[in-house]
């Protein structure tokens, strides 16, 4: 029997302790330290919650101490490892936050994810030692945990007052938990530093028209703002930027996660943003020691190298992979590596992306060009639930290989972004694109699809 200790156990390490268990169940022992009190809390389902789009919490969690244990597990919640002696194969943990305890392991995985950061702004502060980002100041909120998004619900619940809420960060994190306010009757601001809105995700049209769906349903806009502080007596009061004050009842910060890796304490190699640096087999560079999910780099096909990606899709699937390489017998399972494939649903608008946008592919390096194309889903003889989708295809001209994808409608378009996030792994080109076998009912789609007219539309 060997054994196997995971650290973390929310997406990332779920995945992997499951699949341990299931493939290999009978070869590993396997335990789990969590510091939280809950695992496998959905974050997506965070802004419907807050939102009342759903009706409550309980279905925003898929896994628990009690079903890890059924699986085969020995999992301890509430206990943070607090460090690791990777010489004598040991992990020092506080059990139940009070009792001193090491543990010896055969492999380790490291599974502790990310935190949410905190900028330089003034009057922004974490209580020192509160693991569920507590900030000092009353009703600036932090957004990560469902303790998090319980705390906010509570306070808007016990307070009717709170009526102003400023949302810094114009991520995904951020349009969704505007949105969530705006439908509570808030006042909404969302600030972000550039000047516009997913930038990460998308090119300047599409973006635009997540600015106009947001701006449609009342919510201001202060893009192209750097927060300096926020002011109030005991409680959140005012927010300042280098250009405007606003007076706000509630700030929630959602800026981007860092990844958790302080437990390799200087002795692992780490990525430029911190993360520790994994191969394709997920495994660190100190051996029988693995990373997976938010706390690790991930192999990004767009760029064709190393990068950091924190979504809970390639979590579950990087826990998979340290799962069959851990547990096996010497087996080795690579990576496919990832896209970044992500999508969103603002109120009616559906937005996807996955790869390189444009800006993105030319600051890589690329001799990137575009093809882009707008149509109707369905044929104009279907008069109802027939929307118009906007395509984007980036795709380098030397190479002829698509780099990226952007799609945004009313209709659901989500599947369509999963044949570009194969094309990008699978190094498509753009005229092959064009020639793809894609199906015709008029129920679904045109003969003439605009994936295919966009593919076909490509000029340089
Ligand atoms: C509001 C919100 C919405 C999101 N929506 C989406 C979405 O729609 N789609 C998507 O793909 N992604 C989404 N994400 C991102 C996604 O939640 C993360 O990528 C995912 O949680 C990463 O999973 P993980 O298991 O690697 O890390 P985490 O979720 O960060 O979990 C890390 C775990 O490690 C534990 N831990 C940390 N340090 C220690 C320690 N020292 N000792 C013991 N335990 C420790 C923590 O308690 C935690 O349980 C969202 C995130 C948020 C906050
Ligand atoms: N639908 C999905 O797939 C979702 C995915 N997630 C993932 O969770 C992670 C965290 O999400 P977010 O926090 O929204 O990160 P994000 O990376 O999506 O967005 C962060 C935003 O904060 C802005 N910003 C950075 N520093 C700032 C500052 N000092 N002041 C003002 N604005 C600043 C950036 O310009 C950016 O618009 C991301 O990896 C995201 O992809 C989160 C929610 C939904």
């Amino acid at each position: 029997m060997s054994k196997i200790v995971v650290v973390g156990a929310n997406h990332a390490g779920t995945a992997c302790v499951n699949k341990i268990l299931a493939t290999y169940g009978d070869k590993n022992e396997v335990v789990v330290f969590d510091q939280n009190s809950n695992i496998s809390f959905l974050g997506c389902g965070m802004a419907l919650w807050i939102g009342k789009q759903i009706s409550g919490p309980e279905g925003l969690f898929y896994a628990s101490k009690e079903s890890l244990e059924e699986a085969g597990a020995k999992v301890y919640m509430n206990s943070p490892v607090e460090s690791v002696d990777y010489d004598k194969k040991e992990v020092h943990v506080l059990l139940d936050g009070k009792t001193k305890h090491v543990e010896s392991y055969d492999k380790l995985i490291f599974a502790t994810g990310s935190t949410p950061i905190l900028p330089p702004i003034k009057g922004a502060e974490i209580v020192p030692g509160n693991r569920e980002f507590k900030a000092t100041l009353e009703n600036l909120q932090f957004v990560k945990l469902y303790q998090n998004s319980e705390e906010v619900i509570n306070k808007l619940n016990a307070n009717p007052d709170i009526k102003r809420v400023a949302v810094v960060g114009a991520g995904y994190i951020g349009v969704e938990l505007a949105e969530a306010f705006e439908r509570l009757g808030k006042e909404v601001t969302v600030v972000d530093i550039v000047d516009t809105c997913l930038a990460g995700y998308y090119d300047p049209e599409f973006s635009d028209l997540m600015k106009k769906n947001l701006e449609d349903h009342g919510i201001k806009l202060a893009f192209g703002q750097k927060v300096e502080a926020i002011e109030g007596d005991g409680k959140v009061e005012r927010l300042i930027t280098d250009k405007e004050t606003f007076d706000v009842d509630m700030v929630v910060l959602a800026v981007g996660f860092r990844p958790n890796t302080a437990l390799g304490d200087g002795k692992i190699e780490l990525f430029r943003n911190g993360a520790f640096l994994v191969n394709k087999k997920q495994e660190t560079s100190i051996k029988d020691v693995y990373a997976i999910g938010d706390c690790a780099t991930v192999y990004d096909n767009a760029v064709g190298d190393t990068n950091y990606i924190a979504l809970a899709s390639n979590a579950v699937r990087t826990g998979l992979v340290a799962a069959l390489n851990a547990g096996g017998n010497g087996d080795v399972v690579e990576s496919a590596g990832v896209q970044g494939s992500n999508g969103i649903c603002i109120y009616d608008l559906k937005m996807v992306s996955t790869g390189l946008t444009l800006e993105k592919a030319k600051r890589f390096g690329y001799n990137a060009a575009v093809t882009e194309y707008t149509d109707l889903q369905k044929p104009e003889f279907i008069e109802h639930d027939n929307h118009e989708v906007k395509i984007k295809i980036v795709y380098d001209k030397d190479s002829r290989v698509i780099l990226g994808a952007q799609i945004a409608s009313k209709e659901d378009i989500s599947m369509g972004i999963h044949l570009f996030s194969l094309a990008i792994q699978e190094k498509v080109t753009i005229e092959k694109l064009a020639l793809t076998d894609i199906f015709f009912l008029p129920h679904f789609n045109k003969p003439y699809n605009y994936i295919t007219m966009a593919a076909l539309s490509a000029k340089e």
